[in-house]
């Protein structure tokens, strides 16, 4: 028999399946209340309610998977789950729909002042030209994110008479084209919009988006929406541009604290607020609910599941040996994604040497994930990342027969986007592990791990010298340097290392230096 622990309010509707099988008994209540069997469990079943520490893992030495009846998974511990053998899910789309609707009741119920009018009215108050709104056929809507909910959203709100602008650094131009929005850089985004909504995971990119420096480069009298992430749009920011009138009102589902503390928004008569409930409605529940149900009966009968978020899918014995190549992949994808800022069509992995006896499926999982990770708001890891880059239009494909160049082994990726084509190769080598040993043609030869800056520069007598003397200006000290050039006096690189982090001020002062073209922090 299986126990599971439902710990969230989850619609029972959709756990039927599981709460029916003869094989599983179901508890439904929160942690504290388990706290005395909570080492029966097989499975956890939760919103985002339940928070799963490791001390909470560790008190449950039986469990095997752990179900995010939602997207977020921000409040599990999936490190600690992976470390301990758990395999973590979610159900990514059973509530896209419900997100994008709420959205758009959002947009409705701001620019027609619903909520400010609806407590007038319940207060006796029948004032009929203070609530005088904003019509929205004809206006343009800025999307910022186009992935599910974004989607979503913009064919909604073309069914208002609203024009669709999307910013989407990550979007296809075929794909824009597909959904019929015109794909816009993040500064014309800004200008054209008269309600700008953001649909992004919350990164280290996306954190203050819409801030001090972007909120005074939209139009006067700009709506903003925020029913993803709070923290994508600053709420100090957001609180001064409506004080100073440039921002005509926003309407938040989420907050920088859940719930808001103190928060001066809520003071605001323009500031509209639900407690995030995007995904709260019978229908994304049923959905979320059904699809983890479904998937939690499939691992505890031993049968493949489909949206594991950490699920190791190779043998011990096979992982042993990819093992030397599994932390490389993951590097190398790692730092394509940040060399590739550009809509990307297709990657490819090419092996040679000895790494072709093996299971390299797994390996171009790996590097994929490494790439995906920074451009989508899930966890991506080597089982889901090829789902994650189909549903985004991205394919790969795997083939062997390169050159090794001398290495015993040799991994070449490569990323066709649209405007660019760039490479990477790696190697294990025995004595020095992990390498990168070539970018895009450039010959090179460093660790990637630690601190590392990436310089793209013309090759000229005394651009070396002026970055180690800005550097030294800076007092911080080289810990290695490399240098790869195609020709004499063309394009040339260096990869640096430092003992620390580098302040954005010194990346500030290197990119003044006359011949360099890119200057880069590559965070692994
Ligand atoms: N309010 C709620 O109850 C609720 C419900 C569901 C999801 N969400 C949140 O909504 C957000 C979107 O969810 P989704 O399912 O559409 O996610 P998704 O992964 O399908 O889409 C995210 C999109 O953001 C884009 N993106 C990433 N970084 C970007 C950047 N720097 N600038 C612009 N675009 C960028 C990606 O390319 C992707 O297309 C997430 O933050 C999710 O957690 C909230
Ligand atoms: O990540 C999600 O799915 C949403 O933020 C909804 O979270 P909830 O299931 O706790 O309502």
């Amino acid at each position: 028999m299986y126990h599971v622990l439902v710990s969230d309010p989850i619609s029972e509707e959709g756990l039927l399946p599981l709460i029916n099988h003869d094989s599983v008994t179901c508890d439904q209540m929160p942690i504290e209340a388990a706290e005395q069997s909570l080492e029966l469990y097989d499975a956890l079943l939760i919103r985002s309610g339940t928070k799963v520490t490791d001390n909470l893992l560790k008190k449950m030495p039986n469990l095997k998977i752990i179900a995010r009846a939602g997207v977020g998974v921000d409040n599990i511990d999936i490190e600690a789950a992976t470390r301990r053998g758990v395999i973590v899910i979610n159900a990514p789309d059973g509530n896209t729909i419900s997100t994008a609707e709420h959205t758009i009741a959002m947009i409705a119920s701001l620019v027609r002042n619903i909520p400010q009018a609806t407590r007038s009215v319940k207060d006796g108050i029948w004032d009929r030209s203070r609530f005088t709104g904003m019509e929205l056929n004809g206006k343009t809507l800025g999307i910022i994110g186009m992935g599910r909910i974004g989607t979503e959203i913009s064919k909604r709100a073309k069914a208002f008479g609203i024009k669709v602008n999307v910013y989407d650094p990550y979007l296809t131009k075929e794909r824009g084209e597909k959904l019929g929005v015109a794909s816009v850089s993040f500064n014309d985004l800004l200008e054209s919009s008269d309600i700008i909504t953001v649909h992004t995971p919350l990164t280290k990119e996306t954190k203050g988006l819409l801030g001090f420096d972007s909120i005074p480069r939209t139009k006067k009298g700009v709506w903003l929406i925020n029913c993803a992430r709070g923290g994508i749009i600053d709420e100090e920011a957001l609180y001064h541009f409506i004080k100073t009138g440039h921002v005509a009102g926003a309407a938040l589902d989420v907050f920088e604290t859940e719930p808001p503390k103190k928060n001066k928004l809520l003071e605001l008569d323009e500031v509209i607020t639900t407690p995030h409930i995007g995904a709260s409605t019978k229908e994304a529940q049923l959905n979320v609910a059904a699809q983890v149900a479904d998937e939690v009966l499939d691992c505890l009968q031993g049968i493949p599941i489909k949206n594991s978020i950490n699920l190791p899918t190779i043998s011990a014995e096979i992982y042993d040996k990819v093992k030397p190549f599994f932390h490389l992949t993951k590097k190398m994808g790692t730092i394509l994604s940040q060399m590739v800022r550009t809509p990307v069509k297709e990657i490819e992995l090419t092996y040679s040497g000895e790494v072709i006896s093996l299971e390299t499926a797994v390996l171009t999982r790996n590097l994929m994930a490494g790439f995906l990770s920074a451009r989508v708001d899930s966890p991506v890891n080597e089982v889901n990342a090829p789902s994650i880059a189909s549903q985004r239009g991205i394919i790969h494909g795997e083939k062997t027969g390169l050159k090794a160049d001398g290495y015993s082994n040799l991994i070449q990726a490569t990323v066709h986007g649209e405007e660019e084509t760039f490479y990477i190769r790696g190697t294990n080598i025995q004595e020095y592990g992990e390498r990168i040993v070539n970018l895009n043609g450039f010959d090179i030869d460093f660790y990637p791990g630690g601190n590392l800056l990436y310089i793209q520069h013309t090759d000229r007598p005394g651009v070396i010298g002026n970055v180690g003397k800005i550097l030294g200006e800076h007092h911080i000290n080289i810990a290695t340097m490399q240098v790869g050039r195609k020709e004499i006096g063309g394009d040339a690189i260096m990869i640096l290392s430092f003992d620390e982090p580098l302040d954005e001020e010194v990346i500030l002062a290197l990119k003044e230096i006359q011949d360099l073209v890119s200057v880069k922090k590559l965070e692994l």
